[in-house]
């Protein structure tokens, strides 16, 4: 039988049923944007700090402006949106739309994009992306911007996970809460069988979406614009393990 709690939930549209329905479906997203920035090779001038003296680096350029410009239109009013320079940020000129808003306030402005902004240019990039420069910094840079904003939304909808978790069964929760004990809410959040399913999933989804397709014969067969083992390594090494420590930092701070 249904609990007033999970009533509630399904009123707002979030049960974990649904926040892993919608994991599922940012990964579509993860996986075409990153085919479209394996579009372009590395174009090492667009992340260089000394390539042209108006700016930072044109990606800093190109991602303060882009989410000054969303942000007045409203992006960041819905709370599964984190900006990865929340400093520089104008406030929405738009009108407000009734976001269910499910998340404790205390933990909701968690945002760990400082450190997916280091893991993407350092560890990810050169994992995916051809060596070469074919001049197209700004297009670049737009790509990696439609990416970050991919990956940083798939791992801050940890929150999500989390408080539907935490709805499911507090009893389990709150005494590691109290206790701030990190692991035992660690263990208690991760399903392994789960987790399998995911890079098992992400993989061959990349190896669908990212064929190379002949008209006729598939001649090149077993080509892929983006390695498909690369995408399963990503989420084994970042994704998932940045969703689950954003799941762990929100709970730490669900009774606060
Ligand atoms: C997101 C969840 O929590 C954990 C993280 C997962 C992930 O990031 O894909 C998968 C299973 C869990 O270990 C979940 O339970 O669905």
């Amino acid at each position: 039988m249904a609990t007033a709690d999970s009533n509630t939930d399904l009123r707002n549209g979030y049960t974990i049923m649904s926040v892993r329905e919608a994991l599922i479906r940012q990964e579509d997203t993860i996986i075409f944007s990153l085919i479209e920035r394996a579009k372009f090779p590395i174009n090492s001038p667009t992340y260089d700090k000394s390539y042209a003296s108006s700016f930072d680096s044109l990606v800093e350029f190109i991602v303060k402006n882009t989410e000054s410009i969303q942000a007045k239109a409203g992006r960041y009013k819905n709370p599964e949106e984190n900006p990865f320079f929340p400093e520089y940020l104008p406030s929405s000129a738009a009108p407000n739309y009734p976001f269910p808003q499910i998340l404790h306030p205390e933990a909701a402005l968690i945002n760990i994009n400082k450190s997916i902004w280091k893991m993407y240019l350092e560890e990810l990039l050169p994992k995916f992306v051809a060596p070469g420069d074919d001049g197209n910094y700004a297009q670049t840079a737009a790509c990696d911007l439609s990416l970050l904003q991919a990956i940083s939304r798939r791992i801050h909808y940890g929150k999500f996970v989390a408080e539907v978790k935490f709805r499911e069964s507090p009893q389990e929760y709150e005494p590691l809460i109290r206790a701030q004990d990190r692991e035992g809410l660690m263990n208690l959040l991760t399903f392994e069988r789960v987790e399998e399913m995911v890079k098992k999933r992400v993989e061959k989804k990349a190896s669908v979406f990212g064929q190379e397709v002949g008209p006729v014969h598939d001649e090149n067969q077993g080509k892929y614009k983006v390695d498909p083992s690369v995408v399963s390594l990503l989420y084994e090494k970042w994704v998932i393990p940045l969703t689950k420590l954003v799941q762990v930092e929100y709970l730490l701070r669900r009774l606060g």
